[in-house]
């Protein structure tokens, strides 16, 4: 392509904007900025100016930027004539495949995290929506159970998306309340992301990445021009009642350190540390006994799976194959049916009773803890399901076996957490089931958590849907970096890694054309 340059003045000195590749802005320097990372360009012939906002990264350990350019330029016909066709131009190639001005439902919760959300969110993520032309609706929560509520009775066709500005509660709150609207299914396919602005933002993680996943000008950009990603969510039945989970469910140490330390908010994320501290100290087993409904057992065979599916993705984004979010296009690997393919509007039927027992496996040994869930970070902290996929119709189960760790161990595995490095330990028995049941043994006490929420210490069984709920995601799967350790290699050649790659990430916003409305 033919690359178009402009010549403007901005902030009274000289400067040239290109367009080739991407846009390049040359000042003193050269800034060079992906049309996805674009979020405005307009043209003023009442002032001759030229107007442009992006977000960039100045530098590796910085968060992104918002910039906004006010350029002007000679008023002679020809040159404005120029000027209007280079903003049009931009626009348009940083709107490809992307509706501009979505139409977003906001809800800050404003005791999140550390309790900065609405400062953050004015400040840093409403000028960023508002320069990309977003139609926004903001409530500050009043109290727990204000977004549920919400959710419950949201007007589906007046918005395109549902962003929440807090932690993982707030969008467990707010599936809730979809599971509960009228019209469940079509709620469901409502997009939501998060802002993050809570204490774990286990899901900002999983859909920007470790470098990213706590940047909140980079979570606005998703919610601007992020792609619907369709994720399994799970029903946990407890005492007859229904709730939908989308991302973890823990017992003992992990439940422990983060519903027995609600008190530490002011820490920030800190907390999950102290509280793990605290739970090595006491290193006592969690006294409960473990159904589930097996479909992968084999650590290597998820790990192929999951690179599989990583390479499919970005090969059909690269080469245009595919026109649709690469998890509407995928199969289960477990035969489960898609619901998608059921025209009923309501939440699916349950498939397993409290006494199905056919090809469940009841697992004997004693455990240290119990984590279940979707989406690789569970905290900045903790890769707990490296393997996890969006849409596989599965929940990952690990359980860190007492008999076969020591303090020593955990201690020894805080540096590679965060790279999911522990999944490769004998201790961790890490399956992949359809569903699981949770019976806790006679006099037993704990903490239960379920998407970080503290619920009774009792029994329940949960079941996986696929693909019920909509996420909006810049890759259209998880952004975790995972590698197989070179000890443990079988059936690969060399170290291989899954790794995150931004040119893929605009590559497929181009090549799969996709709207959100
Ligand atoms: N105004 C409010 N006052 C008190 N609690 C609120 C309010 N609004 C929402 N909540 C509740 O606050 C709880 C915590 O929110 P959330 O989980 O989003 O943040 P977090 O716990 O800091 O983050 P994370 O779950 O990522 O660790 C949720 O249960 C939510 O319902």
């Amino acid at each position: 392509m033919a690359e178009r340059e402009l010549s403007l003045a901005i902030d009274g000195r000289p400067a040239k904007l290109i367009l080739g590749e991407d846009l390049r802005i040359i000042r003193q320097d050269v800034q060079q900025v992906p049309f996805y990372q674009v979020v405005n360009a307009s043209y003023h012939r009442d002032s001759c100016k030229v107007y442009i906002a992006y977000i960039i990264k100045q530098s590796k350990k910085k968060p992104y930027a918002f910039i906004e350019l006010n350029g002007l330029v000679k008023e002679d016909e020809n040159i404005l004539r120029l000027a209007m066709e280079f903003a049009e131009v931009l626009h348009e190639k940083a709107y490809q495949g992307v509706k501009y001005g979505r139409r977003i439902r906001v809800l800050v919760n404003p005791n999140g995290g550390v309790g900065k959300a609405v400062a953050i969110f004015s400040k840093r993520v409403e000028p960023v929506l508002k320069a990309a032309g977003c139609v926004l609706d903001v409530s500050e929560t009043t109290h727990n159970g204000y977004a549920f509520d919400i959710a419950k009775s949201l007007a589906l066709d007046s918005y395109d998306a549902v962003a929440t500005v807090s932690g993982d509660g707030l969008v467990h709150e707010v599936l809730n309340g979809f599971a509960n609207h009228a019209e469940p299914r079509k709620a469901l396919s409502m997009p939501v992301a998060p802002i993050p602005t809570g204490s774990g933002n286990g899901l900002s993680l999983n859909l920007l990445g470790l470098e990213d996943g706590f940047d909140v000008t980079r979570a606005a950009l998703n919610l601007i021009k992020g792609q619907p990603m369709n994720v399994d969510v799970f029903s946990v039945i407890q005492n007859g009642k229904r709730t939908l989970s989308f991302m973890s469910q823990a017992l003992g140490l992990m439940a422990d350190l983060d519903i027995g330390t609600e008190h530490l908010r002011w820490m920030g994320d800190t907390r999950f540390i102290y509280g793990l501290l605290r739970g090595l100290i006491k290193f006592k087993p969690c006294d409960v006994q473990l159904s589930y409904k097996g479909v992968e057992m084999d650590k290597h065979q998820m790990f192929q799976t999951l690179q599989s599916r990583r390479a499919g993705t970005d090969a059909s984004a690269s080469l245009g194959l595919s026109t649709l979010p690469t998890s509407a296009t995928s199969t289960s690997i477990n035969g489960n049916e898609d619901h998608k393919d059921d025209t009923s509007t309501g939440l699916p039927d349950l498939k397993y009773s409290t006494n199905d027992t056919e090809d469940w496996t009841t697992f004997d040994e004693e455990m240290f803890y119990l984590y279940a869930g979707k989406g690789p970070f569970v905290g900045r902290d903790l890769m707990a399901f490296p393997v996890s996929l969006p849409d596989d119709g599965l929940i990952d189960i690990l359980v860190h076996c007492y008999a076969k760790t020591s303090r020593l161990e955990m201690l020894g595995s805080f540096e590679g957490a965060p790279r999911g490095e522990q999944y490769w330990y004998d201790s961790i028995h890490y399956v992949k089931a359809s569903a699981y049941r949770i019976q806790p043994k006679s006099k037993a006490k704990g903490c239960l958590s379920i998407d970080g929420e503290a619920f009774p210490f009792e029994a329940f069984q949960l079941e996986v849907h696929p693909k019920l709920a909509t996420l909006l995601s810049p890759k259209g799967y998880y952004a975790a970096e995972f590698s197989e350790p070179s000890g443990k290699k079988k059936g690969t050649q060399k170290k291989e890694s899954v790794r995150e790659d931004d040119q893929n990430e605009e590559q497929g916003m181009k090549n799969r054309l996709w709207c959100c409305a």
